[in-house]
This record gives C-alpha cells, structure tokens and sequence, in this order.
C-alpha cells in the first residue's frame, strides 16, 4: 500500500532527539487478513504521537507488534535503537492495553497490581526496597489512587481500574508511554484531568507518548487537524515537543515524584 509523504519530516530524523521507535516496513497478517501494510514510522524521543484509525483498522495490532506481544508478518520494529528480538528493557516502556476487565473475584489489591509493573517481564517477585515503595506511591499519588490502594481492583469501577493500570504503567518512570485508548469508560471530568496531566508529562518531563485514542477533539486540540502520516486506514498525529534549534536545553526533568512543584498545576 503506497503511505502518504509525510508532511512534516516524522520519518527523517532532523532533530538532535533519538529515535524511540522505529517500524521499517512492517506488514502484518492475522491468518490471511493484511492488518498493516507496509508502515514505515518513526517516533522521536518527547514526540507525542496520537494514533487515529477506524474499528478495526490495526491501532491495537500495530501496539501490540512494538511491545512484542505479536510478531511481524515482514519488516522490522526497533526500540531505543534495538532490533525488538533483542530487546530487554521492558523498564523504559510503559504500556497500558485497551482491555483490562478484571474478575471481581481476582484476589490482588490495587497496590499488588502497582507493584507488579516493578518487575517487568521477569516474573520473579522480589523483595520490595524503600525506593520501590516510594515508586509505588509516587505512581498512585499521580494517578489519584493512593486512596483505593487496599482495595480488590475487581471490586473497582472501569475508570478506577484504568487509573490503576495507569499507575502500574508509570511505576517504573518510564521514557515511553504506549496507551491504548486509556480514558474508556472514564467519566468526562476525569478525562480532561487525563489529558491534562499527559500533557503536563509530554511538555514538562522526557515521556514520549504513542496513544491510540477516538477523542478527535482533545487530538486535533494538542496534536493539530492534519495527521503528519496515514497508512491505509491509520493516521499518525504527532508533536515535537522541542524544534531542532532547541536542541541544548537541558533543564527538563524526567522524574514523576508528585511533590515537585509542577505537579501543583495538575488538578
Ligand atoms: N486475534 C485475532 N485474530 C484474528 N483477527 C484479529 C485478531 N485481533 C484482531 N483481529 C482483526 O484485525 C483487525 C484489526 O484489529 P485491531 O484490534 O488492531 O483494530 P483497532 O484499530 O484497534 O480497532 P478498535 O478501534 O475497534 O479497537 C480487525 O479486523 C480485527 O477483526
């Protein structure tokens, strides 16, 4: 499938920011159906990429490709410069997936589904350090949830357990945030909430964000009307955080403690 150019240098690295993700020629195939064909795409670190498409146009697939839960049909993903088949540190990507329906029964506690975003794809649970837990409550203090920590998440309303997801995506502070529409089922006051402290993390600190979401406002409202690049039915929207003149500014901070005095902003 022939992509449109793209209008506003995405797939050239311009800028003195590092290439986060980037798809070469990706296909993908589910049996027989051709998901994705052909996508070439490039994120830059503190690019805020917005993925737009139709029910069933690949926004899910595509995510699912980078973080390895799906292997390509062709082409190649590589993350932090590495080819995914080599890739490890799991740490420096938060993903939040569309579904996460739990079980009412399903014993953990709000905190245990926090802590687990500790340890990664290892599986090995290990003793918790003080560092640890203050990860785990700097994570909760952000997402609003410190209140909910003892509580079943099964026994949680959609848009509590979907705060709580989001907290184990931030847990370890991660450089990349792959959300999968993360404000369904949140009621709309507490959307705009979201948008704004993802905004104030995009702007104020070194996340990078690649989020498929069917807000067309809050999209068009951060992100501009015209996508930078489509693929069949999928369209990227993207924001640089920084223009390539701004390339010596080091005064950002990548830290999610809540205490810091921007955080007071995000109400
Ligand atoms: N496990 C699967 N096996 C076979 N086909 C699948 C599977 N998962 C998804 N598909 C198909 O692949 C296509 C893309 O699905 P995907 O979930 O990526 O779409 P989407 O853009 O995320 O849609 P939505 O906006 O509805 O979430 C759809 O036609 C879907 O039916």
């Amino acid at each position: 499938m022939e992509q449109e150019p793209n209008n506003n240098g995405s797939s050239l690295n311009l800028s003195c920011h590092n290439t986060i993700v980037e798809i070469d020629r990706l296909s993908f195939l589910y049996e027989q159906k051709l998901v994705i064909d052909n996508l070439s795409f490039q994120v830059l670190e503190r690019d805020f990429v917005g993925l737009i498409g139709a029910n069933g146009a690949g926004k899910s697939t595509l995510l699912r490709l980078l973080v390895g839960l799906l292997k390509p049909t062709e082409g190649e993903i590589r993350l932090f410069g590495q080819s995914l088949t080599a890739f490890k540190q799991w740490e420096r990507i938060g993903y939040v997936p569309q579904k996460n329906s739990f079980n009412p029964l399903f014993p953990a506690t709000v905190r245990e589904v926090v802590e687990s975003g500790l340890y990664g794809r290892s599986k090995l649970y290990k003793r918790l350090t003080r560092g640890d837990q203050r990860k785990i409550d700097d994570a909760m203090d952000v997402m609003r949830i410190a209140d909910l920590a003892s509580r079943r998440i099964g026994q949680l309303s959609g848009g509590q357990q979907q705060r709580a997801f989001l907290a184990r995506a931030l847990v370890n502070n991660p450089e990349l945030l792959i959300l999968d529409e993360p404000t369904v089922g949140i009621d709309a006051e507490t959307q705009r909430g979201f948008f704004q402290l993802i905004r104030h993390m995009h702007e104020h600190h070194h996340i990078t964000f690649l989020m498929v979401s069917h807000d067309m406002d809050m999209m068009e409202a951060y992100l501009g009307k015209e996508p930078a690049q489509s693929c069949g039915k999928l369209k990227f929207y993207v924001k640089h955080t920084h223009a390539p003149e701004d390339c010596g500014e080091t005064n950002l901070t990548h830290s999610l403690d809540p205490e810091r005095p921007e955080f007071a902003e995000v109400t």
